[in-house]
């Protein structure tokens, strides 16, 4: 089956009265697509508005149709969400949240997908009778996505998989979230991390105050004004026209 394209137009969501997005529009094409902003801009709102968590309005079309509103739903129409802060069950064991990940899954067909992400996860098979609490957040983190993957997902939203990680483990998971995109499941990932993440997704949309203020190919926007300005620390855009001015300057004698 192809790999899932997600169009949104005139989204809407918040809570009660107090509405958060307003007329969001944006699509997610096969691949990797990152959405990035500043903390209260919206962006887990928008992960739980297409996730049937809140009610939403608007218009989103899955492959051209319009997706279900109740999470199990959603869930059977191929879109999976990794929370934030990953909600295992701690008590449990690792093979026991792959189970629980399953649920909406037959049981006959439950154990080979678990087969199937521990292909992907080989790490996570000799941790199988671990208690998922007991192991690190990167691990955890590990098991979360591989939770959302035993639903076989054809869209897989992901919530700051990097949170509270070392930098070894936020490389590792930003790799996952590759290799998912490049294996044929479109992912759609909020990140806080924004240089490691343009880095290594396709395109990008940026959120502020629950509007997008900008978006484009990831390596484009990785050097856009925008980002440079207010997510890599660069200098303000005068600073920066005067020192590009300068550097063309320089090139050019
Ligand atoms: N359950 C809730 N009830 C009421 N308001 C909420 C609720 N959850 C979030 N909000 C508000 O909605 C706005 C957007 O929050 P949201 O969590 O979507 O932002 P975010 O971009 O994901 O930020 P962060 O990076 O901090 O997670 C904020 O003003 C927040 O206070």
């Amino acid at each position: 089956m192809a790999p899932a394209h997600l169009k949104v137009r005139g989204l809407r969501a918040g809570y009660g009265p107090f509405l958060v997005l307003r007329d969001v529009t944006f699509e997610v094409k096969p691949g990797l697509t990152v959405i990035l902003g500043p903390n209260g801009a919206g962006k887990t709102t928008l992960l739980r508005a297409l996730n049937g968590l809140i009610p939403r309005g608007g218009e989103v079309l899955l492959d051209g149709e319009e997706l279900a509103e109740k999470t199990h739903e959603i869930v059977r129409n191929g879109v999976t969400l990794v929370p934030e802060g990953r909600q295992l069950f701690p008590q449990m064991t690792v093979m026991e949240n792959l189970e629980l990940g399953g649920w909406l899954v037959p049981k006959a067909e439950r154990a080979s997908r678990i087969e199937r992400v521990f292909a992907d996860f080989p790490k996570l098979r000799e941790r199988i009778t671990q208690l998922a609490g007991t192991m690190s957040g990167g691990e955890q983190q590990m098991v979360a996505v591989a939770r959302a993957m035993v639903c076989a997902p054809r869209l897989l939203m992901l919530d700051e998989p990097s949170l509270g990680l070392a930098p070894r483990m936020v490389d590792e998971l930003l790799a996952i979230a590759r290799r998912i995109a490049d294996a044929g499941t479109t992912v759609l990932m909020v990140e806080q991390n924004v240089k490691k993440a343009l880095a290594v997704a396709d395109r990008g949309y940026v959120l502020e105050r629950g509007a997008l203020v900008a978006s484009g190919p990831a390596k484009l926007l990785a050097r856009s004004t925008v980002i440079r300005e207010a997510y890599l620390g660069a200098a303000s855009s005068e600073t920066t026209t005067a020192a590009d001015a300068a550097r063309r300057e320089k090139a050019a004698a």
